[in-house]
């Protein structure tokens, strides 16, 4: 059992507040992610958590009890550093045993223990090397059975992936999944990569300068993002967003053609903007009479993924719109092409930049 309630949590660097009052609970068996930009402070709130800085307000408790003032040896949590943090003149078997051994548990225990660990991490050819004489991901996986040996109530993961090309990150990915499933254990995991955070979390929490903007499941903050900064955030390619006002109460894009079928009652009054998903707009011919608005535009960039197609679309006095179509799209950049937008399937934000309304359907049409 692992329960952490943050309460109030307060950080101050040479008097600068990077941790700006979070209040969060990660419940047992949880595998929880903070996701944000780089300078948020998602490292150092897993720091306040480990206990390698201290709070200046606010209380950890976990499973009830205060370890606000407790020293980090004696919360018995375990971090995997993105730098791996494994010492280079032991092996891999002494790396994996050491803090055991300095808790003076018996050597027969600890034999045993990293025995477990290293099955369950394909690591027994490799027990008697050292760190130097493995490649990156080998050391990763080190320090995550150096983290699994001593069962800490808590895993906190800060960017373990970063170091690895993408290929890698994505195996050690799946491992993660893999580990979390069979130890069943409390994780939290720090990453700016949203891949990462979607894949693997039951719940996001997503930082933006010192506090949470949003937290919920990986679907939940995709459909239902509560402003542009989380919207903008998730999702690869990124939502595009087009401004509206109303100059004489009938609401107009920025190139000045007219919009209907907007959602009521969500449509606020005067200046908002839509935001619109890859795979929430459409591709169309000039001659396409379907749902929605029709802008005209040209094609500045295509990506083909395989699968499926990116294809950018400068619409002039709009911007770029980001659209997903299928792997087959033959045309190239520079083509002229019309884009379909059905403001049924955008979400709606305020002049502030929070959210007012979803898609009731986000699903690809
Ligand atoms: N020891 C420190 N002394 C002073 N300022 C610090 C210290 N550690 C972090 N900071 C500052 O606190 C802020 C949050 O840093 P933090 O490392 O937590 O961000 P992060 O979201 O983890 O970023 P990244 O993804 O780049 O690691 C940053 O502005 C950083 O410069």
């Amino acid at each position: 059992m692992a329960r952490l309630e943050i309460r109030s949590l307060h950080k101050y660097f040479d008097g600068t507040e990077v941790i700006k009052g979070v209040d969060l609970t990660v419940e047992d068996r949880e595998f929880c992610v903070f996701l944000g930009p780089s300078g948020c402070g998602k490292s150092t709130l897993l720091r306040l958590i480990a206990g390698l800085e201290d709070a200046d307000e606010g209380s950890l408790v976990l499973d009830g009890q205060d370890i606000t003032e407790w020293p980090a040896v004696k919360r018995n949590l375990a971090m995997v550093f993105q730098s791996y943090a494994l010492y280079p003149h032991m092996t891999v078997r002494e790396n994996m045993s050491f803090a055991l051994k300095l808790a003076k548990a018996d050597p027969a225990v600890i034999a045993s223990k990293v025995a477990h660990a290293a099955k369950t991490l394909a690591l027994e050819p490799l027990l008697e090397r050292k760190p130097a004489q493995l490649s990156g991901g080998q050391r990763q996986r080190v320090a995550i059975g150096r983290a699994i040996v001593r069962e800490p109530r808590i895993f906190l993961f800060d960017e373990p992936l970063s170091n690895l090309d993408a290929a890698l990150r994505g195996q050690m990915r799946l491992e993660i999944a893999r580990l979390h499933q069979e130890l069943a254990a409390t994780m939290i995991y720090v990453t700016h990569d949203q891949v990462e955070a979607m894949t693997l979390a039951d719940k996001v929490v997503v930082f933006n300068e010192g506090r949470i903007e949003q937290i919920g499941s990986p679907l939940e903050l995709y459909r239902r993002p509560v402003n542009r900064f989380v919207a903008s955030f998730l999702g690869v390619p990124r939502m595009s967003f087009l401004d509206v006002t109303a100059p004489n109460g009938a609401p107009q894009l920025a190139n000045g053609q007219a919009l209907e079928l907007l959602p009521e009652p969500a449509m606020p009054a005067g200046a908002f903007a839509l935001g619109v998903r890859p795979e929430q707009l459409a591709l169309c011919e000039p001659a396409d009479h379907g749902k929605g608005v029709k802008l005209a535009g040209r094609l500045a960039v295509v990506e083909r993924l395989g699968s499926d197609t990116c294809a950018y679309v400068q619409v002039a006095g709009l911007g770029t719109l980001t659209v997903r179509t299928h792997g087959e799209y033959a045309e190239r950049a520079g083509a002229d092409v019309c884009v379909r937008l059905d403001p049924s399937r955008c979400h709606v934000f305020n002049a502030k930049g929070v959210a007012v309304s979803h898609p009731m359907n986000p699903e690809v049409h």
